[in-house]
């Protein structure tokens, strides 16, 4: 059968995936040439996005400098995106993830697969949900899920990198990879959605603890136990609510890997240490220090701290309560270490 592949987001992670697939689809015979790619449209200098995009074949604004392959076709239309598409790629902020699926509802082929490459969860009055099970509940469609340790401007650059894919069922796993794998960018494959989706959402939190410590200056030392503590609480958290959440994956790219790298070099680490250093709040910062890129780690900090508080768990995850409690009580940063 031949399979055309959507792309649902154009940010930073989303362009830089549209290289990838734009490319691995011409490698193939059962893929279609052509990849949508839905854009939330914008005005960059007088001029829509799409536009620009399909005629430059750069995303001008989310990642500069970066060719895309001309068969990547940007579309401000969501639903005329994915109309006859059989393979979704989700890479929206996870804040969007909701409205693009009541638009969707209905308007999908039937066999169609998804993987979501979305590092966050749902929040509902019950708990929380993962991404995959809202697609999947959302749309009556299986989702395989990609996490790994991927700062989308080094994988954009060619820099190489692993990261992971969970599946449900293997075959949806091993055509999934077909389009993501390439020499530099190494895929493995895992049977475990939810722990591999839960490793990307709260790595997120343990990110911004990572930049507080940057901005107070204690150390590597102090970031590498924010890190050790942070993938603890991580698997703790992942295996209390599912109890089938694999040791392993913890070992694998979207575990352990992402934990470092993300406390290293991405944006909620940035941010979180300019929190420190400047006073401001993490909006403000995220407004002057992201151009429309969106953090993840502060709302997910927030969303498990609920969830934790509900259940009387806060004393058991010391550290993600601190961070919570940093971000939105106004906890002083330097209580990230005396609380854990
Ligand atoms: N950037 C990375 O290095 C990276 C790497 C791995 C995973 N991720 C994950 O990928 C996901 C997508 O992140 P990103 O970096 O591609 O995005 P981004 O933060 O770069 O960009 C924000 C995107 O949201 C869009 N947007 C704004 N308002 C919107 C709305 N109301 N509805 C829908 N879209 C709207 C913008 O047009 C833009 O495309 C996130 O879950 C992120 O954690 C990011
Ligand atoms: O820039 P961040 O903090 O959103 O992290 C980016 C990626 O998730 C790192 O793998």
């Amino acid at each position: 059968m031949t399979e055309k592949v959507a792309l649902i987001g154009s940010g930073n992670w989303g362009s830089s995936v549209a290289k990838i697939i734009g490319r691995n689809v011409q490698n193939f015979d059962h893929f279609k040439k052509e990849v949508k790619m839905w854009v939330y449209e914008e005005q960059v200098d007088g001029m829509n996005l799409t536009d620009i995009i399909n005629t430059k074949h750069e995303n001008v604004k989310y990642l500069p400098g970066i060719q895309l392959p001309e068969n990547v076709v940007a579309c401000p239309d969501l639903i005329k995106t994915c109309e006859d598409a059989t393979m979704l790629v989700f890479v929206v902020p996870h804040q969007f993830v909701s409205g693009v699926c009541k638009q969707l509802k209905g308007k999908i082929p039937a066999n169609c697969k998804a993987i979501s490459l979305i590092k966050g969860v749902d929040v509902n009055e019950d708990g929380f949900r993962l991404i995959t099970d809202m697609i999947q509940d959302a749309l009556g469609i299986r989702s395989c899920v990609l996490s790994g340790a991927n700062i989308a401007t080094e994988v954009a650059e060619e820099r190489f990198c692993e990261t992971t894919i969970g599946y449900r069922n293997k075959a949806d796993g091993v055509l999934f990879k077909e389009i993501f794998n390439t020499p530099f960018f190494r895929v493995n494959i895992v049977e475990d959605v939810v722990g591999v989706e839960l490793c990307g959402a709260l790595k997120n939190i343990i990110a911004v603890g990572g930049g507080l410590v940057d901005g107070l200056k204690l150390g590597d030392n102090t970031k590498a136990a924010i890190i050790r503590i942070g993938l603890y609480e991580m698997r703790k958290f992942a295996q209390m609510f599912y109890k089938d959440v694999k040791d392993e994956t913890f070992f694998e790219s979207c575990g352990v890997a992402d934990l470092i790298t993300t406390c290293a070099g991405g944006r909620n680490r940035k941010v979180a240490e300019a929190h420190v250093t400047t006073g401001k709040s993490f909006d403000q910062l995220e407004k002057e220090m992201l151009n429309g890129q969106k953090l993840q780690g502060t709302s997910t900090a927030k969303d498990m701290f609920n969830i934790l508080s509900k259940r009387n768990l806060c004393h058991e995850f010391p550290l993600m309560t601190a961070i919570y409690k940093i971000c939105y009580e106004d906890l002083p940063p330097i209580r990230i270490v005396e609380d854990i």
